[in-house]
């Protein structure tokens, strides 16, 4: 039977407990279960009180600078590699000088820190994750729902056999060429399967 591994599309902070949430399948199959969706918005019991809608200024110059002060560290953060996760600083610090990171991912984590979207890459560590457990399950057919540019598939390629495969799916033609780009660099590219083709 063949084993797959879904890559949850999930934002970077709900990635890692979804990934580990993961229903693991009869130990034949070893399949990585699809991704628990988040719960719906709107649903509480009973239900939540509406707060009040801040309202906010799109044209004073404090917000802008400060709001260009958050997006300049945010790029920052990112090409470092940081997601807090809601860890204490100190902690998370141990746990990045701990994550391997492969020289291409490097690479192409730094060239999305400063493009559109870049908070939903995966951490380091994250992907450091999926690959572990690519490895663990002995997976050899994946799929990722949600490429964008390419940081978690990159990782469960490269984490692949070279007889195995990962199905990428990406409805943005801009960031699939980066992400095909970064696949060719990694010499990768020969495992990964594109939806829509
Ligand atoms: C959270 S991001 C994926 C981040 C990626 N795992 C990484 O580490 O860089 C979600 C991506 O899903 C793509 N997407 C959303 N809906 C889609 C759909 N119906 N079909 C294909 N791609 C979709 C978006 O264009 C976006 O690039």
């Amino acid at each position: 039977m063949r084993r797959w591994a879904v890559s949850p599309s999930l934002p970077p902070a709900a990635f890692a407990s979804a990934t580990l949430g993961l229903g693991v399948g009869p130990p034949q199959a070893r399949t990585l279960a699809s991704a628990a969706t988040p719960p719906p918005l709107g649903h509480c019991s009973p239900p939540c009180p509406r707060r009040p809608r801040r309202r906010r200024s799109l044209c004073s110059s404090s917000s802008s600078a400060a709001s260009a002060a958050t997006t300049a560290l945010a790029v920052e953060e990112a090409r470092r590699g940081r997601k807090q996760l809601g860890m204490d600083p100190p902690l998370y610090d141990y746990l990045l000088s701990n994550v391997r990171e492969h020289p291409v991912l490097r690479d192409l984590r730094e060239e999305t820190a400063s493009m559109w979207g870049s908070q939903m890459q995966v951490s380091p560590a994250q992907a450091q994750l999926l690959a572990m457990l690519v490895q663990i399950l002995g997976a050899e057919r994946c799929i990722e729902v949600g490429v964008y540019t390419g940081y978690s598939s990159l990782a469960v390629a490269l984490a692949l056999p070279e007889s195995g495969r990962l199905v990428a799916c990406e409805r943005d033609e801009r960031c699939l060429e980066v992400a095909k780009r970064y696949y060719q660099l990694a010499g990768v590219a020969h495992k990964i399967l594109f939806l829509p083709a």
